[in-house]
């Protein structure tokens, strides 16, 4: 029985296959935040000569990035990015996503968009039937907090206040629990819509394009519905 964390090595190496043939001297991949990207991070380094450097979606992650020797490129100076590697707090069957578990996920939303394609790379045990179970982390710009939390409470989820931490760009967050999400792109433009909010941690709208689940059995591909 594989723990979780030799789950996670085993999707950052597969990460690392699907990524190889796509590096060129040109290249810019984008990389996200987390403990699965991190390991994919520090397999990736090995490589460093195949290609130009990284965008990331993190200060964390363009630390480690940069200790390694990968060159982290301003995402304003970059004009494609062929492929974006990251993780999840839950996915399911039609690569929905709540990510930001971590706190990056604005960022993470911006380099994602970019990316022509997002590989999400998870463990079995972030593959779920329906989302809302890990609770829905909400960035919010400070002076909002508290009317974000009653706008969300309508949606029948109840905010918390994640304490002591700043994301990488001067907000909060609010972790939502108690959501049970059957329309998850839906409920992602209504929680972007309220007046505060820099985004939630849905990834419905644009989703993954390709999962990589880790499991007992070994790494499955899975395929979006929109692709
Ligand atoms: O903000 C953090 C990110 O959304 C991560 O991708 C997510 O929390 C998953 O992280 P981990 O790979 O550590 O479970």
């Amino acid at each position: 029985m594989l723990t979780q964390e030799e789950l996670k090595q085993k999707v950052a190496r597969a990460a690392l296959d699907y990524v190889l043939p796509l590096l060129a001297p040109d290249v810019v991949i984008g990389i996200g935040t987390g403990s699965t990207a991190n390991l994919f991070i520090d397999g990736l380094a090995a490589h460093k000569h195949l290609f130009k450097g990284a965008v990331s979606s993190s200060e964390r992650s363009s630390a480690r990035l940069t200790a390694l020797g990968i060159h982290v490129f301003d995402l304003n100076q970059i004009d494609r990015v062929p492929v974006y590697i990251d993780g999840a707090d839950e996915i399911d069957a039609g690569l929905n996503m709540i990510k930001g578990g971590g706190g990056a996920l604005t960022r993470e939303k911006i380099v994602a968009s970019v990316a022509d394609r997002f590989v999400c790379i998870v463990d079995e045990s972030k593959l779920v039937p329906c989302l809302g179970k890990f609770p829905l982390p909400i960035e919010v710009i400070p002076m909002a907090i508290a009317e974000v939390s009653r706008r969300v409470a309508r949606f029948g989820g109840t905010a918390a206040l994640r304490q002591g931490f700043t994301t990488d760009n001067g907000c909060q967050i609010l972790d939502v629990s108690g959501l049970r999400i059957e329309s998850p792109a839906e409920l992602e433009a209504q929680i972007n819509n309220i007046a505060g909010v820099v985004t939630c941690g849905l990834f419905a709208i644009a989703g993954a394009d390709v999962a990589l689940l880790s499991t007992q059995q070994g790494v499955q591909t899975l395929y979006s519905p929109r692709s």
